[in-house]
């Protein structure tokens, strides 16, 4: 019998590659925080001996949800301003609040609890945009998920950094830091078109080719966001933005609530990822993305939660099924995004945006053990004639039990194994009240 670090029996497993696969009675088998296998049970058994045995008997495995858009630490800002649009939200709260509050404490404390809710909520790696990005990596290695961390630059000060030139600086040290790191990997992230001078986008459009980084950016979020540019600049952002050299296989556009056909046409020609948000992109009132209209030219398309301020929460779950359900107003069309296209976007297309499809984002043998398993042993989830749709259709973030990141158990039997939870409660709350204090 050959050894094996642990092995999972599972009812169902959805590696989501192969598409539209679902293994019945099969064990997954991971060494060295890796998966060796995908066996059907009876075959595992008798061939692997595993220090650790789990039995997820009325269980479905999926890959680890990837969380494509985040600002983890405004998780300390949720619910301070709610049902105003974009530029009001954050002109007259978001960043005034941030002018304010914002520290690598708050950063450090803001990334734990949104930490917390993504593992419990079955999110194994983020890819994240905030100011002192170096807390939110401390945040997440302590923890053990795996970070995607924005290199940001915004041309205003803050308490993070004073010019372009500091950003740039602390976001190439950050580069050169976690290098290797098998957790940790970084990407440019320029805020946007409008808080961004063409300068500096050119710099990182030269920096991310370069050094083969990808290039995290709001793009035409709202309706406002073009008219304001075509008035002020006589063109648009996304027209900018290739203009810049930054429309590439490196970018990674979030939002795209408006978008032309030659827009769409061009990147899919340049192979470019887009970024869905439909909650936020909701609750701001922001626009629709046509999702169904990207994936039909090709585009990469995949999901994020955008920060707890503006969502309200980090459930990348909620987010599949809002996301299949709202393709299919949009559309017209029924068929727009079926229940396995979006585990999809929440897997694998995550990985793909971020450059780590080859490493992440499903159940294959040779990639990171980065694995999510949903409880169906409920009267919702009965009867089960296809566990995909009972996923997308019909589960929610609480029936999640267990969770790895590349093999380490990080949420077992719904309880947290590297966080403490009353911990990141108890700082949430002083957060709290500092904050309404002031
Ligand atoms: C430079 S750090 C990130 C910056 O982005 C702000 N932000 C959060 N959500 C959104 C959004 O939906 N659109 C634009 N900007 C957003 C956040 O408050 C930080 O200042
Ligand atoms: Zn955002």
């Amino acid at each position: 019998m050959e050894s094996i670090d642990a092995i999972i029996h599972a009812r169902w497993i959805v590696p989501v590659e192969p598409a539209d696969t679902v293994l019945e009675n099969h064990s997954l088998l991971i060494r060295d925080g890796r998966i060796l296998a995908l066996l059907p049970r009876n075959e595992a058994e008798s061939a692997y001996e595993a220090k650790v045995v789990h039995e997820l008997s009325h269980h479905v495995l999926i890959p680890g949800l990837v969380n494509a858009h985040s600002h983890a630490a405004m998780s300390l800002l949720r619910g301070l301003a709610d049902d105003l649009p974009l530029m009001t939200w954050l002109n007259e709260h978001i960043w005034p609040a941030e002018q304010r509050h914002v520290s690598a404490e708050f950063v450090h404390d803001g990334a734990e609890l949104a930490i917390a809710e993504m593992l419990l909520g079955g999110i194994t790696c983020f890819n994240d945009m905030y100011f002192f990005p170096e807390m939110t990596a401390k945040a997440a290695t302590q923890a053990g998920i795996r970070v995607s961390l924005g290199m940001i630059l915004i041309d205003f000060p803050s308490s993070y950094a004073q010019s372009p030139a500091e950003y740039f600086d602390k976001g190439l040290s950050l580069h050169d830091h976690y290098r290797h790191h098998p957790l940790v990997s970084t990407v440019f992230a320029p805020h946007s078109p409008y808080t961004v001078s063409e300068k500096n986008l050119e710099r990182v459009g030269a920096l991310a080719a370069e050094l083969e980084a990808p290039i995290h950016i709001h793009l035409h979020e709202t309706a406002e966001e073009v008219a304001q540019a075509v008035a002020s600049e006589g063109e648009r952002p996304f027209a900018k933005l290739d203009r810049l050299g930054l429309i590439s296989p490196e970018l990674i556009a979030v939002h795209l609530t408006q978008l032309e056909t030659a827009e769409i046409e061009r990147m899919a020609d340049v192979g470019a990822h887009a970024v869905h948000c439909p909650e936020s992109n909701l609750k701001l009132a922001s626009g629709f993305c046509p999702v169904h209209e990207l994936m039909q030219a090709g585009i990469n398309v995949a999901l994020g939660t955008d920060g707890a301020a503006s969502n309200n929460d980090l459930d990348l779950f909620g987010e599949m099924r809002t996301a299949a359900l709202l393709a299919k107003a949009v559309a017209g069309d029924a068929a727009a995004l079926p229940a396995h296209a979006a585990l999809r976007m929440a897997t694998l297309n995550g990985a793909r945006a971020l450059g780590l499809s080859d490493v992440i984002g499903s159940l294959e043998a040779g990639k990171f053990a980065d694995i999510t398993a949903i409880s169906l042993d409920d009267l919702h989830s009965e009867p089960m004639y296809n566990p995909l749709s009972q996923l997308v259709y019909a589960s929610n973030r609480n029936q999640i039990s267990d969770v790895w990141v590349a093999g380490r158990h990080l949420v077992r039997e719904r309880e947290l194994t590297t966080i403490s939870r009353g911990e990141v409660i108890a700082k949430a709350r002083r957060w709290r009240d500092k904050i309404a204090a002031s």
